[in-house]
């Protein structure tokens, strides 16, 4: 057995008790409950606990894995009611200082528990009290991974291209090369301007000097082609372990084992989604964060952080650099680039075929669509078919048609549990099936009107999978396929598709945001974008960014490695100033415009938010809560000094009231100054917590949300 690995020590703590009094080592310990704490135990003698170490603890009726944060000359409750720690688990080095440290500040700014922030970081197995403690833990997970015997040859790495830099990448990784220290840069590319390049050059000079590099990436169908290209580049240098990969979507022994490699400091690479941010690195050198624009570095749930100001954060504490990359940076990096807080660097031309793609308007109020299709938009993916070229046909809504409809009474397939429609999607071995978004209710879809009883219950718009099966009707000769969350359920599917379309087998696809950016399409020369007004009426004041940002994505597919790339965009509103900028290629324009409004309406980067979210069974009860949490800023006395400088707007229901029965409701808090408004969340969440008990109502807090 492990050294560190005792059988549970509850039976003979007894013994130990009395004298073990005058050694006496007190620790402090996070766990993941959603008490604020502190916890604090008792380590008796026969055991020793270090900062940093997992140890399990006995919780009210049950046991937990938590982490020990600090060991103290004395608890902070009397010490007869401090109880004993059980085990101590010393089968990896302790979690170091600094990733303590990053967690506890993570807690802090998103106002959380630091043991929800610590131990959900970690792969389950080793936090679960019954990976080690079963009859079948054989010395606990770390321990069985050691045991299982390699098999078979490395794999050799996938070749790689390495180009000679353009003169703008070189001058790119020239400054980041020459930075000391902490420093933001923000490497503003256009689409297929070899971003990727720059990043695997600088990465090869950290990783030459000893350090690690974390790289981060929006999206996990993102993995497998950096995945490639950090192999095809570094395997030689770093050994295949010294490459590890981490994201949501890996089984429990894949997470483990790259967590594992990345705590013992083998791996010397790591590639992953935002969770990787809370990767327990040992001497990192850099940190690249890609697509920093993406609002997926943003977790929507639990611990609501955003990975790409965590990445800022991390690389000050550890005075490293920090790469933001992006062909549309978020207009809050844009703004600090621009007054100077950031190093911005540019690179304005495409690596490969020096041309961006034309982009024109569609424009389609005074024209007959076919299944939504402008007769232009099907005549050029004809023509480019008939070239031999790939043509991808965007779509950001899943499913066959959005809703269904009686015409005779206005029925319409209404979700039961939510306030949205359900949509119809085709299953393949169950024919048509009605499915809620939000909420993940199935139901038939019915035969006559629920209502009316009348037969013809008609379809409306249209989703990814009705615009599959029409283009296979159009185009029959055509290998047609679907991306989109639906296609690629099945783990490995994903992956399959995106090889399928890039060794050139698939000639139209059809895709939601999915596919929309990051990928290195060699044979695609037109993207039609066919729903693009979807957005342009939102409330959300960040809207017309995410638009621009998502077509400005998803039209840099086209062209990146054959000359006359071209986008066409359906919109019955060509005039908008999206579509402007969009089509002149004019981020910067768009960029500046959009942060000019933004100062005027003291919108952030010019100020900063938090959220409140609330839920209860009636969105009346919600308002009420946030109503009353409101008026402490008035009624408060220990919050009067905060009522000048702290703007909160009048409760609302959100746009989607109604979830799974769940009605919602959002307060917004506003300042222009982010230490004033996290030392009113310091004052005023206790109070909100207080209320929130008496309500008996659930809420969440979210510090700079991305949806309003
Ligand atoms: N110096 C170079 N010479 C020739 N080709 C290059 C050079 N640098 C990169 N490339 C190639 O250009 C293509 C586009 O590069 P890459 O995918 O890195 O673009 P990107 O900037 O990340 O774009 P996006 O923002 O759209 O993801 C790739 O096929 C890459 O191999
Ligand atoms: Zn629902």
């Amino acid at each position: 057995m492990d050294g560190g690995l005792k059988p549970p020590l509850i039976a003979c703590q007894a013994i130990f008790r009395k004298k073990d009094l005058k050694h006496t080592q007190w620790i402090r310990v996070a766990l993941d409950v959603p008490l604020a704490g502190p916890f604090d135990y008792r380590v008796p003698a026969s055991l020793k606990a270090a900062k940093g170490q997992r140890v399990l603890v006995p919780f009210g009726r049950r046991e937990l894995v938590g982490i020990v944060l600090e060991t103290m000359e004395s608890p902070s409750y009397p010490e007869d009611q401090v109880k004993d720690i059980l085990m101590v688990f010393d089968d990896l080095p302790a979690l170091p200082q600094d990733w303590l440290d990053f967690g506890q500040f993570a807690a802090s700014y998103y106002h959380r528990p630091v043991g929800e922030v610590l131990l959900p970081a970690m792969p389950s197995t080793l936090r679960k009290p019954g990976s080690y403690t079963g009859k079948l833990s054989k010395g606990g997970p770390v321990a069985r991974l050691d045991r299982r015997k390699k098999t078979g040859k490395t794999p050799e790495p996938p070749e790689d291209k390495m180009y000679v830099l353009n003169p703008e990448q070189q001058d790119a990784v020239d400054a980041v090369q020459a930075i000391e220290g902490f420093k933001t840069v923000l490497l503003h590319g256009v689409t297929g301007s070899g971003k990727t390049e720059v990043y695997l050059h600088l990465a090869l000079d950290v990783l030459t000097k000893g350090k690690q590099v974390l790289f981060l990436v929006p999206e996990i169908n993102l993995t497998p082609q950096f995945e490639q290209a950090l192999l095809a580049r570094f395997q030689q240098v770093v050994g295949l372990d010294g490459i590890a990969v981490l994201h949501s979507g890996l089984a429990d022994g894949e997470r483990l084992k790259a967590w594992v490699a990345i705590q013992r400091g083998q791996a010397r690479v790591v590639l992953g989604t935002r969770m990787a941010i809370f990767a327990p690195l040992q001497e990192s050198g850099l940190i690249i964060v890609d697509e920093e624009h993406d609002a997926s570095y943003k977790q929507q749930e639990g611990l609501r952080y955003s990975a790409r100001d965590l990445a800022i954060w991390r690389a000050h504490q550890l005075s490293i650099p920090v790469v933001l990359g992006s062909a549309t940076p978020s207009l809050e990096s844009w703004h600090h680039a621009n007054v100077g807080r950031y190093l911005k660097l540019s690179l304005t031309k495409r690596a490969k075929t020096t041309y961006m793609p034309a982009i024109k308007l569609v424009d389609t109020k005074q024209l007959k669509l076919e299944q939504g299709f402008a007769p232009v938009v099907l005549q050029s993916i004809r023509e480019r078919f008939e070239r031999g070229e790939q043509s991808l046909v965007f779509l950001n809504r899943r499913g066959y048609a959005p809703v269904i409809h009686c015409a005779s009474c206005s029925w319409m397939s209404q979700c039961p549990r939510c306030s949205v429609y359900t949509v119809m999607h085709r299953m393949p071995g169950h024919g048509n099936v009605l499915q809620c978004h939000h909420c993940g209710y199935y139901g038939r879809v019915p035969v006559k009107c629920p209502d009316c009883g009348n037969q013809d219950l008609e379809m409306l718009g249209r989703g990814t999978q009705r615009v599959e099966e029409f283009l296979r009707d159009v185009f029959p000769d055509a290998c047609v396929e679907r991306i989109d969350a639906d296609s690629t359920r099945l783990k490995g599917s994903a992956r399959q598709l995106f090889d399928r379309v890039h060794s050139g087998e698939i000639d139209i696809l059809v895709g939601t945001q999915m596919v929309a950016k990051g990928h290195d399409f060699r044979k695609l020369g037109l993207v039609c974008v066919l729903n693009a007004d979807a957005m342009l009426f939102s409330s959300d004041f960040r809207a017309p960014e995410k638009l621009f940002a998502q077509l400005v994505q998803v039209s840099g597919r086209a062209g990146r490695h054959v000359a006359g790339g071209e986008v066409l965009i359906q919109t019955a509103y060509p005039e908008q100033a999206v579509y402007q900028a969009l089509i002149r290629h004019n981020y910067d324009t768009f960029a500046n415009a959009s942060l000019e409004e933004r100062k005027i309406t003291s919108l952030p980067p010019f100020s900063h938010h938090v959220l409140i979210t609330a839920q209860a069974k009636t969105v009346n009860e919600a308002m009420q809560f946030l109503q009353e949490t409101k008026q402490q800023l008035i009624t408060e006395p220990q919050l009067a000094g905060f009522q000048a400088v702290i703007n909160m707007y009048d409760p609302v229901p959100l746009r989607i009231v109604r979830v799974a029965h769940v009605e919602r409701a959002q307060l917004l808090i506003e300042s222009a100054s982010r230490p004033v408004l996290q030392a009113f969340l310091g004052y005023w969440l206790p109070l909100v917590q207080d209320i929130g008990r008496r309500h008996r109502i659930r809420y969440f807090t979210e510090v700079d949300p991305l949806e309003i």
